[in-house]
């Protein structure tokens, strides 16, 4: 589903982000991505979205290499995406609804279609009933869980999320995982990036590592050997 061939991302400045990084996730897996900061994880989610381009190597989604794909029609592949901030990136000047309504909107759906949708979405996430709230009202995890409402309301087959628990508390951050997890059953590509070790070694999904650009971990889904498992800590 998403594939690194010997991907290589150089930003402008001549700062090295990631070093022929190879990987392959399937169709349907959930996996962890990891690394200390600056190792290059959200680097390698932008690469997969578009936001940035790599400099060597072949990024393919779905076999095909996004390189060829034009400034143009970038909107159409990340309607494939839902990505997922730690910060979440609302409007706090909008409904709930609004919020998660806008890929959507965008999208040009009817009203009925985008009433029934968001119901859903934000269904999904337990936040039926706030739709009317302003984002200001909610805790920090319910912001949180509105922006994932947004980012799976138009059912998209990758779910990117970058720290998607970095402000939330252990319950609230196992509780996101959790919701991933349903995703995750209901056949979607997850990959999350986090720093919370403690979070990946509570579940048994693949985790891919990064130090310094370079992946050191998980380009397969060989089981962790010994010497991984210290890198990982
Ligand atoms: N737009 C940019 N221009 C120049 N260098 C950049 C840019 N974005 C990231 N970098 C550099 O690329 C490297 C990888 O950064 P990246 O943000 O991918 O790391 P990260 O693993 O996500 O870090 P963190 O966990 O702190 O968010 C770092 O050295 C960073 O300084």
């Amino acid at each position: 589903m998403i594939q690194f061939e010997q991907v290589s991302k150089v930003y402008p400045g001549g700062q090295k982000a990631l070093l022929n990084v190879n990987f392959h996730l399937e169709q349907g897996e959930m996996a962890f991505l990891t690394g200390h900061s600056g190792a290059g994880k959200s680097t390698l989610l932008k690469l997969i979205t578009v936001i940035e381009r790599a400099t060597a190597g072949k990024v393919s989604i779905n076999g095909h290499d996004i390189a060829k794909v034009s400034r143009k029609h970038v909107p159409y592949l990340r309607r494939n995406i839902g990505m997922i901030f730690q910060n979440h990136n609302l409007l706090m000047d909008k409904t709930v609804f609004d919020n998660v309504a806008l890929p959507l909107v965008i999208e040009g759906f009817s009203h009925g279609e985008i009433k029934k949708r968001v119901g859903a979405a934000l269904d999904m996430v337990g936040l039926y009933g706030k739709e009317r709230h302003s984002p200001v009202m909610l805790s920090g995890g319910e912001q949180q869980r509105v922006g994932i409402a947004r980012a799976i309301v138009n059912k998209p087959p990758i779910i990117l999320a970058d720290e998607p628990t970095g402000n939330l508390d252990p319950k609230l951050s196992m509780d996101i995982l959790r919701l991933f997890e349903t995703f995750h059953d209901a056949g979607t590509t997850v990959l999350i990036a986090t720093h919370d070790l403690g979070l990946i070694a509570r579940m048994k999904y693949r985790t891919l590592t990064l130090r310094k650009g370079t992946m050191v971990g998980g380009e397969t889904d060989e089981p962790l050997t010994p010497n991984m498992a210290e890198v990982t800590r």
